[in-house]
């Protein structure tokens, strides 16, 4: 099912979308112990954080999910519903800043569940892990509706070079949910899974009107010019962007003239302009495009272009940069056709 090969440089699959962060409606349902750090900060968007000298009521805080050192038989297992659910091509598993404490082993299960599973209510709280109950709720789903994606496998260390794990993946289903299992216990500071969202489109109408490229409907980043500050695939996320961080936003470009000059119509001519490529989540007639600059001010792109690919279903943005050679866009399109704007 999986090639378990590790890889140090972040393999070409975590350019795809992380379908379980909590961004993107990822949740943990169950975990069996929450007892450092709740299963919760597995899905967190930003990168983990290490507070020097900071403890809590139960032990030093972690940014991640950490249990207790086991007095019992079993290990340590959390199930997340992936907030897009789609086919996963890898994982990425960050031990940072989890070294006396990470988990030596993990493994990956998952399953397609049909809508209205239940799971027992969850409120994640430190200093708790489930009660028998709970868990005994939850053995009749440890059944042949999990299929193994990586195999139990070592983890290395959360130190800089050695945090991050990679795991590519090969099946191509569509899965709802991920088990992440930790042998026998420890932490584990972030849950990546990478994928591209897929969509039951034969309950679509011919006139409805869809967001074609937005990650929860299929779309996907293929390519760009530039992710300096924010990669392009957060301009297909959930929702509106709560700040700049959550938009595509690039490095100012090298290439631009120290002093800017206007032609005589009085166009400003700076060269060159940054780039993606989406690739819709379903091939369709593009009636309107929405763009959002919501938060970016000082560095807005000036104008842009956008342009379809019936062949590959792709659809290209040029963000061009006439006043300031900077290019970004945050949250949120709907379905494309052509753009242009203009100061
Ligand atoms: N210093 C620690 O991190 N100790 C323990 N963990 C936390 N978070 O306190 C432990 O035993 O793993």
């Amino acid at each position: 099912m999986s090639s378990t090969a590790m890889s140090t440089t972040p393999p070409s699959f975590t350019q795809l979308n992380d379908l379980a962060c909590a961004k993107a409606g990822g949740r943990v349902l169950f975990a069996t112990d929450d007892w450092f750090a709740v299963a919760d900060n597995l899905l967190k968007g930003d990168p983990p954080q290490w507070k020097e000298g900071v403890f809590t009521e139960y032990g030093k805080w972690m940014d991640g999910w950490e249990s207790r050192r086991k007095r019992m038989e079993g290990h340590d297992w959390c199930i997340v519903q992936l907030g897009v659910s789609g086919v996963i091509s890898g994982v990425e598993v960050d031990t940072s800043y989890f070294t006396g404490n990470f988990a030596p082993r993990f493994s990956l299960q998952a399953a397609c569940l049909p809508d209205g599973t239940t799971f027992p209510v969850r409120q994640p709280t430190m200093g708790t892990a489930a009660s028998s109950q709970q868990l005994a709720a939850m053995e009749e789903m440890k059944t042949e509706k999990w299929t193994e994606l990586v195999p139990m496998t070592p983890l290395r260390p959360g130190y800089p070079d050695t945090c991050k794990n990679y795991f590519p993946i090969t099946s191509t289903q569509r899965w709802t949910h991920v088990r992440l299992n930790m042998y026998p216990d420890g932490g584990i500071a972030r849950l990546r899974v990478y994928g591209i969202g897929s969509k039951d489109w034969s309950t679509v109408k011919n006139s409805e009107l869809v967001d074609l490229v937005a990650m929860e409907n299929g779309g996907v980043c293929l390519g760009f010019s530039n992710a300096h500050y924010g990669h392009p695939r957060n301009a297909i996320g959930l929702g509106r962007a709560e700040n700049m961080g959550d938009g595509w936003e690039t490095a100012r470009r090298l290439d631009r003239p120290p002093i800017l000059k206007a032609d005589k119509s009085g166009v400003l001519m700076v060269p060159g302009c940054e780039w993606a490529v989406y690739r819709l989540g379903h091939p369709g007639v593009i009636l309107k495009i929405e763009i959002d600059t919501n938060h970016f001010k000082g560095n807005y792109p000036d104008s842009c272009r956008i342009e379809g690919d019936v062949v590959y279903h792709n659809v290209i943005f040029h963000w061009s940069s006439r006043t300031s050679p900077m290019s970004l866009i945050s949250h949120h399109h709907k379905s494309l056709v052509s753009h242009n704007s203009k100061r």
